[in-house]
């Protein structure tokens, strides 16, 4: 679903962001993109949104190519960003929900549909400022997946969120996955995420340093600065974090 070939990246403000990056990702997977502050993580999401496009190298989503057709890739992607505060523009729940769709009666069953999903329903009405730092998020993925992306690419969802609030997260990961959605999700932390992915790649310095299964790349992910989960250091393996799936 998503090929990257030696795809290279600088910003117009100067320096080497992402060098000789290929990877792949399979329709359905879902796949975490881990690495240290700066490694490349947040500008890899953006150039598979279709944000930017390659400074050399290609980029495909469905089929869709990148350089080239970035407005192609920009109907299948969804990329919700790390602070949700950039990424509301509605003033109410309902407002942001119904942000650039014609109001019509499916359109506000659906946005009813997926606020009631998110638990959303019973601040439908309010000032979006007085949303919890967790609700905006959820918010955020709730807008982002009512345009029914194929792609959902996740700027480090589990940010800034309390124990329920992670677990939520997790939930609907695994909701997205079993309807079909391909997946990529940044994270600092392993904690959270690992018993979920398919496959992990670590980025160190705008470089792929480990791609594949966790059980393949878990031993090594210390080595670009990425703590391993707390039951494989101990030697039990991946286990389900905190409430399970
Ligand atoms: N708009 C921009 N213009 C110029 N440089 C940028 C821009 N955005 C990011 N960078 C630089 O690109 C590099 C990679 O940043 P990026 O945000 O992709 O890393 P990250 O792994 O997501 O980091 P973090 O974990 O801190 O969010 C950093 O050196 C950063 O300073």
């Amino acid at each position: 679903m998503i090929t990257l070939s030696n795809l290279d990246f600088q910003y117009p403000s100067g320096g080497g962001v992402l060098s000789s990056v290929s990877l792949s990702v399979g329709r359905g997977e879902l796949v975490g993109l881990v690495g240290a502050n700066g490694s490349g993580k947040s500008t890899l999401l953006s150039l598979v949104a279709g944000l930017y496009s390659p400074s050399s190298g290609s980029l495909s989503v469905g089929g869709v190519e990148s350089p080239g057709d970035e407005k192609g890739i920009r109907a299948r992607c969804r990329m919700v960003m790390q602070d949700a505060d950039l990424q509301i523009l509605g003033g109410t729940v309902e407002e942001d929900l119904l942000l650039g769709r014609r109001r019509t009666e499916d359109a506000v069953a659906a946005a009813h549909t997926m606020a009631a999903r998110f638990h959303l329903l019973d601040v439908w009405d309010r000032p979006v400022q007085t949303l919890s730092w967790g609700m905006k998020r959820k918010l955020c993925l709730a807008a982002a997946l009512l345009d029914g992306p194929e792609v959902l690419l996740l700027d480090e969802p589990f940010s800034g969120l309390d124990y329920p609030g992670m677990t939520e997260m997790r939930r609907l990961l695994v909701e997205s996955r079993d309807a079909g959605l391909t997946q990529l999700v940044s994270s600092h932390d392993l904690e959270c995420m690992v018993d979920l992915v398919d496959a992990l790649v670590v980025l160190d310095g705008g470089r792929v340093a480990l791609a594949g299964p966790p059980e393949e790349v878990l031993d090594h992910v210390r080595d670009h600065a990425v703590r391993p989960p707390c039951s494989w250091s101990t030697g039990l393996g991946i286990k389900p974090w905190g409430g399970g799936r």
